[in-house]
């Protein structure tokens, strides 16, 4: 595949702004707006590093220049432009001129509507007489025109801070990641089960089938199929490996796959428990321990000596005195910035422990719901190989923003001290955008008393039991994730009276994604999010039908 090849490429040419304007060409052409606007925001960074004298000015200009010379950058263009041979101006008006109809296209595609003004009036500010920027500005104010009175709003009295900045993007396992692991493989269940018996001796991963909820990936457009014609894939799921009587506690794990989004002093940053509040000089005492500050950033605090370690050996190294506070973060936001977070840390991670970021135990082996479609049989063209729509009617479902999935991660890399241009096969967008596919379907978040996210942990064994309105755990996140066997069962009409608390031998833990005291409609809503669409749990079904007076 080309995208693969020239990804090849790139580690020997990390600094060339044509290789860069070619993978974004190719990504555009697979569908992969995202990525490409991801290449071509990289090669603007690259086009300024030739022009000024900056960290990277040396090797942007020597690549710049290899491309004139090898003729690699007339290729790009498909014209010359101009006969002076300088790269700088090659990078001032050709290179850039491109880089910005790359980037702007592209954040149209994705929806990211606010971003694609902010750099189509710079593009414009720098190529007045540009046909193409002049029709993207006409484009973009038809399109957010629209999508505003299509809310009953006046577009000349909104704010340009206020304009869509959110999409969706292709969630999907990039046909060229190979960090992905075989999760039903023999090896790879020996690994979740070693790791599953450590913290839940009566427990273990075993693979399972579960419908698709989601109607996209159902009825590729068509109507939603009946609930019993729904298709099913296989997945993982936890077992009870004996019986287990009701109200024991049967899983405890600690992460330090966590985010805290405000109040840092107030949770231990490695596994986010809640600490001793600070009273005046004096430190209140909580269950015997005392806070503990990383004493060269003081920006940090810790429940323990063994979190503090923990963090340590596994992640503060590349954040100490690089400060993550998002500011304020307006409510509408706030669950993005926990994922945000989440991806920082992951890293961090990888930094602290010179690993690539998919191949971290944490995040290898958590379930990433990619579409799982057939590309040969989804992706569509017309006649003359163009494709029909921008993700090349595959749906696109992950969240993208041009700030969370791109110049955030790529900002704090570089406060990490990670040169982006040389490291870009361990951190590209590709692999950010997989992290939020895997975290989006994971993660856990725990509100304020404000009702906004507070804090975010992703539990990699805890995350791999599935859910059910009529639940056998309940679970406790504080610090640690903790699963009891339900000492009573949740009351519905429609259970069958048989059916008592407590766990078989064989039987699958079923743990809950909603607040499952809730009626049927307002579970489904809670729980589309992290299932992908509605609930079809014995207990939803058989009150859905109660509701709509279909029951005996
Ligand atoms: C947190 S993961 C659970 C573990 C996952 N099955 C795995 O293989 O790692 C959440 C995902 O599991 C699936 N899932 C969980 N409970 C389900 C249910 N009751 N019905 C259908 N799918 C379910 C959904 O695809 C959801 O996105």
């Amino acid at each position: 595949m080309d995208v693969a090849r020239r990804n090849l490429c790139l580690p020997n040419r990390p600094y060339s702004i044509t290789l860069r304007l070619k993978l974004a060409a190719a990504y555009r052409s697979l569908g992969y707006p995202d990525l490409a606007a991801g290449e071509a925001y990289k090669a603007l960074l690259l086009i300024d590093e030739v022009m000024e004298e900056g960290e990277y000015h040396d090797a942007a200009m020597e690549a710049a220049k290899t491309d004139i010379t090898s003729g690699e950058a007339i290729a790009a263009l498909d014209r010359t432009v101009g006969v002076d041979q300088e790269a700088i101006v090659w990078a001032r008006i050709c290179w850039s001129q491109r880089s910005y109809s790359f980037l702007v296209g592209c954040l149209i595609d994705c929806g990211c509507l606010r971003s694609a003004f902010d750099y189509n009036s710079r593009a414009l500010r720098l190529f007045p007489s540009s046909m193409f920027f002049q029709l993207s500005q006409k484009t973009l104010v038809a399109k957010v025109r629209s999508y505003f009175e299509s809310k009953g709003e006046i577009f000349e009295h909104v704010d340009v801070l206020d304009y869509p900045d959110n999409g969706l993007v292709r969630q999907e396992l990039y046909p060229w990641n190979n960090h992905e692991p075989d999760r039903f493989s023999s090896e790879g269940l020996l690994f979740l089960n070693t790791e599953m018996t450590r913290i839940a001796p009566k427990l273990e991963v075993q693979v399972t089938n579960l419908p698709i909820l989601s109607l996209k990936q159902n009825t590729n457009g068509g109507p939603p199929p009946p609930d019993q014609e729904l298709r099913h894939i296989q997945q993982l799921g936890v077992f009870a490996k004996e019986d287990i009587s009701p109200g024991e506690l049967i899983l405890q794990e600690k992460s330090i796959l966590t985010s805290v989004s405000r109040l840092h002093e107030s949770f231990c940053d490695a596994c986010s428990a809640s600490l001793p509040i600070t009273r005046g000089n004096g430190v209140e005492f909580h269950e015997g321990a005392v806070t503990i500050s990383c004493e060269n950033c003081d920006d940090v605090f810790f429940c323990s000596a063994e979190c503090w370690d923990l963090a340590q050996v596994k992640y503060h190294p590349a954040l100490c005195g690089a400060s993550i506070d998002p500011g304020k973060v307006p409510a509408s936001e706030a669950a993005d910035s926990l994922y945000s977070l989440l991806l920082i840390r992951t890293l961090a991670m990888a930094e602290t422990q010179d690993i690539h970021p998919l191949d971290l135990v944490e995040v290898k082996y958590i379930w990433g719901d990619y579409h799982g479609l057939d590309l040969d049989q989804t992706w569509e063209v017309d006649l003359q190989g163009r494709l029909l729509d921008s993700f090349g009617s595959v749906p696109p479902t992950l969240p993208f923003s041009f700030n969370g999935n791109i110049l955030m991660p790529l900002h704090m890399l570089e406060k990490m001290g990670v040169n982006i241009f040389e490291q870009s096969h361990r951190y590209d967008l590709w692999v950010f955008n997989t992290l939020y596919a895997k975290f989006r379907g994971t993660a856990s978040a725990r509100q304020g008393l404000d009702g906004r996210p507070e804090i975010g942990a992703v539990h990699p064994m805890w995350c791999l039991a599935n859910h059910s309105c009529d639940p056998n755990v309940t679970w406790e996140w504080q610090g640690s994730m903790r699963f009891w066997t339900r000492q009573e069962l949740v009351q519905w009409k429609g259970r069958d009276p048989e059916h008592k608390p407590g766990i078989r031998k064989g039987e699958e833990v079923l743990s809950h994604y909603c607040d499952v005291t809730l009626p049927v409609r307002e579970r489904r809503e809670w729980a589309i999010g992290a299932l992908g669409g509605d609930c079809v749990c014995p207990r939803c079904m058989w009150e859905e039908a109660e509701r709509r007076g279909e029951t005996a």
